[in-house]
């Protein structure tokens, strides 16, 4: 099994600055500078743990490009482009779009590295130089929408990708799968009218965006029925999650037969998260990857690469992020997740009646996928 991995020491210059987690910091507001949450350390730290543990050994490195105007534009509008370039020559750069997405001087750059890494990592799958990848990207991207950037995100990485491989490989059918806790409204939105694209959200319900990934958008025109969300209550651990993967997302993929997999890879629904209450750990992640590689195999002889995108505790995420390299790259003899026993054994994590009382409504939803 040959899995690409691409990383940059550049993602760990992207400059989000002392928003003290989210606000900018205030005395008066009584709130004291500390970095962002979206900050280079739990990306650097799931790199090493992959350089230490010697499963790089292992890895197909990739290197990223910068994405070209034209591909940027393939999702996003010149508007946008062109005020993420201008504020990127501003002294002390500027904001994705939100206010909540900070970037320093440059920082375009960066931007465009992340979505040309994606495309690079994407691209090395469909031609076979690899079987499967991660892209471990900054900043991140499944919230960009095309007008705009949002929620940490600049640009749209993965949906970028999705049509840069479709315009110069003829990648049909797409079938994006979105574990990230938060909504992956930007990629929902770009497809939003596609039916070549099947898009499903697994969220917990009203984070982030707060009102969006409803189970009530399922897309519109062509599109209808090829939007999927689920937005798993609060607590939600590995039984419901991997009840979704049962009852949810391999049905559909089941159903719509992707040429290629692709998957919003962000580790923020784990068990210590500071932006989100769910319950995951390392072995749900693995899992989870490991259903991914058997419905790829069915599907598209095994093709199916990964954008990262969120995850937020510098201490727990690297771990996370190395069992679905591991599992993506078949390392027979995994590290032990240390704190597993510890996060894993919280009570309440196996399924709920309440999380599968959300499946309930979800699944009768497959049946307008052809
Ligand atoms: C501030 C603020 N004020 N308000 C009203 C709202 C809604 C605010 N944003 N909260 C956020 C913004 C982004 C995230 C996570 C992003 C991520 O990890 N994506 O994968 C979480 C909460
Ligand atoms: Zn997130």
């Amino acid at each position: 099994m040959a899995t690409g991995y691409l990383y940059h020491e550049l993602f760990g210059w992207h400059d989000t600055g002392t928003n003290a987690g989210l606000l900018p910091a205030d005395h008066r507001a009584g709130i004291q500078p500390l970095q962002h949450f979206e900050n280079a350390e739990t990306k650097r730290r799931i790199h090493e743990l992959v350089v230490v543990s010697g499963v790089i050994d292992q890895l197909t490195r990739l290197e990223p490009r910068k994405a070209t105007d034209e591909e940027i534009l393939l999702v996003h509008t010149e508007e946008h482009l062109a005020r993420i370039a201008a504020e990127s020559e501003q002294p002390k750069g500027g904001d994705s779009g939100d206010g909540l997405s900070p970037f320093g001087p440059g920082g375009i750059e960066i931007g465009r590295l992340a979505a040309g890494g994606m495309i690079e990592a994407t691209t090395a799958v469909v031609e076979g130089r690899v079987d499967n990848a991660y892209a471990l990207i900054r900043p991140p991207g499944h919230h960009a929408e095309p007008a705009t950037g949002r929620g940490f995100c600049m640009f749209a990485n993965l949906a970028i990708a999705a049509r840069a491989i479709r315009r110069t490989h003829g990648v049909e059918r797409i079938a994006v799968i979105d574990w990230d806790v938060h909504h992956g409204n930007g990629t929902q939105k770009t497809f939003w009218e596609d039916r070549d694209t099947l898009t499903i959200s697994l969220h917990q319900d009203r984070v982030f965006p707060p009102d969006s990934g409803f189970i009530t958008e399922r897309g519109e025109g062509a599109g209808f029925g090829y939007a999927l969300n689920v937005p798993l209550p609060p607590g939600t651990g590995s039984g419901g999650y991997l009840s979704a993967f049962d009852r949810v997302v391999g049905p559909a993929i089941d159903r719509f037969r992707p040429d290629l997999i692709l998957v919003a890879s962000g580790f923020d629904a784990n068990a210590t998260d500071p932006l989100s209450r769910q319950g995951l750990t390392s072995s749900t992640y693995r899992t989870m990857t490991e259903r991914l590689l058997d419905l790829a195999a069915t599907h598209c002889d095994g093709r199916l690469a990964m954008s990262h995108e969120g995850g937020y505790n510098p201490v727990y995420v690297p771990f996370c992020g190395l069992a679905v390299i591991e599992a993506l790259a078949g390392v027979t003899e995994p590290l032990a997740d240390p704190y597993e026993p510890i996060f894993g054994a919280m009570a309440g994590l196996e399924l709920q009646p309440h999380q599968t009382a959300l499946l309930d409504q979800v699944v009768p939803l497959l049946d307008d996928i052809h």
